[in-house]
């Protein structure tokens, strides 16, 4: 199966922060992807811009380096990668400054769909949105994509879209969270709404509970400033573990429709009840060395360079959505960094059935699991229990139906294209569906403000766990209490 790629209508693109590491690593690489799929027309530009002073041919020569370093050989095509650079522009610029603007006004096309993505650091959206403007840039049609983080905290988030509203309508806001780009995160709609089987089912009556965990392998060098004032809960749960949480757990949108579907997902995070203080681990990964003594892998404290660090580079949660179709199925929420494994998934686990008609079925029968594996090796298993094979009486026997994208849909699964590069096509098509809307992101602060607060106020300390461990030992307690285990978390 080969799937159509629609070629978008031609646009300019300006990405504010053309040289940084976004840029380099997702976005310059995801846009000459989609050039080699055909998707961008004949007449499209991209001009980036930054500080930096280089004119536009050191810029192609940096975005060759990018498409070199983070495309794979089969799609580094030389004819292809010399027409996506003929495409691009470069202009120097300071978002706080006033030099550059007129340049950039005269490349910017009105007549074309016009979208910039500010990729810099958050404190630059409201002085690039003003510009734009003070210098006449941006049409009322013009899109801007903004990165997260979207502020720290409810009254940041607030101030933010106040600054981006005094410029930009709402449909105009495209707040990127890159995880519902990812393909399996939409395939979480189209297995919820495009089959019968499951919603049924989907519901406190017959779910007995959901684990969504998002383990990675990394630590936090390199970004520790950064993630030291952040830890995760606002580094991933406040956005990605809880867009997945409303994904799995809203109502059905009436339409596959941008508000529609924003509007049901601002129910689910209005629904989400306060988390006690017993209803929350955090920890921080320890340093390791190895057996021979040589090799020695940073902790957290000093990969934050804070030794007396209390952030948490784990958290796992016991979550409750306070309304009819959930009361009583508590949703398990847990991500850290230097985990076992890099591993994504949600997992649906279903109650008993009422009554069993198997004598023997106590001692054999397992639940049924639907696990959502959102990477790697994307894709769908779920648990079902069959008659153990021979002619010893009816034994049951728990086996996976196993379905992987990549086999499943042959080609096409196995090209899935990266978030950005979906989430910019999205930006150019004007389709806002998978991107936060401004009060989805305020309603997500208020639920993760008292949170954090009540941890800070108590004076908590992460517990510490070993590095390539599952996380903390309190993490393993929170299920156990409730007669529970978390999945474990491998490959
Ligand atoms: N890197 C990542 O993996 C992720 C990043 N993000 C977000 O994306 C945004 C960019 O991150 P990242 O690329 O890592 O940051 P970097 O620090 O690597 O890059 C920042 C970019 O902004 C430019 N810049 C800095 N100051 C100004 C200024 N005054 N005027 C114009 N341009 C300026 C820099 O270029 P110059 O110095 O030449 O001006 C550079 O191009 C941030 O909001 C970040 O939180 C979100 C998720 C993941
Ligand atoms: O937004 C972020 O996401 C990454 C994880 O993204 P993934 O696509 O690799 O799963 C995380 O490492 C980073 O800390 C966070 O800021």
């Amino acid at each position: 199966m080969v799937s159509r790629v629609i070629p978008v209508d031609p646009f300019d693109l300006v990405v504010f922060g053309a040289t940084g590491d976004l840029a380099n690593r997702k976005i310059l690489p995801g846009l000459y992807r989609r050039f080699f799929s055909g998707q961008i027309p004949e007449g499209a530009r991209i001009i980036g811009a930054a500080r930096t002073e280089m004119d536009t041919a050191a810029f192609r020569a940096h975005a060759r380096a990018a498409i070199d370093e983070h495309v794979g050989a089969g799609k580094r095509n030389a004819a292809q990668i010399e027409a996506f650079l003929n495409i691009l522009e470069y202009v120097p610029i300071d978002a706080m400054g006033e030099g550059g603007w007129n340049e950039l006004k005269a490349l910017v096309r009105p007549q074309m769909i016009n979208a910039f993505y500010f990729s810099v650091a958050p404190a630059l959206f409201g002085p690039l949105a003003e510009r734009l403007h003070a210098f006449g840039i941006a049409t009322s049609q013009a899109r801007i994509v903004v990165e997260k983080p979207f502020g720290r905290d409810l009254a940041s988030a607030k101030v933010l879209n106040t600054t981006l509203a005094e410029h930009f309508d709402e449909t105009q806001i495209y707040r990127i969270d890159h995880y519902l780009g990812k393909e399996t995160v939409q395939n979480l709609m189209a297995v919820r709404f495009a089959n019968i089987l499951f919603e049924p089912l989907w519901n406190a009556q017959f779910v007995d509970h959901v684990q969504i965990t998002v383990a990675e392998t990394v630590g936090v060098g390199g970004r520790g400033s950064y993630y030291d004032k952040s830890g995760a809960m606002r580094d991933m749960v406040q956005n990605h573990l809880m867009q997945l949480l409303c994904l799995i757990a809203m109502e059905p949108p009436y339409h596959f429709d941008p508000d529609a579907v924003r509007d049901e997902k601002l129910k689910v995070i209005r629904a989400l009840q306060p988390v006690s203080a017993a209803d929350i681990v955090r920890g921080q990964y320890l340093a390791h060395r190895s057996d021979d003594g040589k090799g020695h892998q940073p902790g957290y404290l000093e990969d934050a360079e804070n030794p007396d660090s209390r952030t948490e580079s784990y958290i796992a949660l016991r979550v409750h959505v306070a309304n009819w179709r959930w009361k009583g199925t508590p949703f398990y929420l847990r991500t850290g960094k230097r985990l076992r494994a890099r591993t994504s998934e949600i997992a649906i686990t279903f109650k008993e059935p009422p009554h069993s008609i198997f004598d023997e079925a106590d001692e054999t029968w397992r639940e049924n699991v639907l696990v959502i594996r959102l990477q790697p090796n994307e894709g769908m298993n779920l648990k079902m229990m069959i008659k153990e094979p021979g002619p010893g009486g009816m034994r049951l026997v728990q086996v996976p139906l196993d379905m992987s994208f990549a086999e499943a849909l042959g080609e096409d699964g196995a090209d899935i294209p990266d978030a950005y590069e979906r989430l910019i096509m999205d930006v150019i098509r004007g389709n806002q569906t998978l991107f936060m809307r401004g009060d989805e992101v305020e309603a997500a602060w208020a639920w993760t403000d008292p949170i954090i607060e009540g941890w800070t106020a108590r004076g908590d300390r992460p517990q510490g766990y070993d590095a390539g461990s599952s996380g903390p030992e309190d993490a393993l307690m929170l299920m156990h209490r409730d007669g529970r285990r978390w999945r474990e978390i491998r490959e």
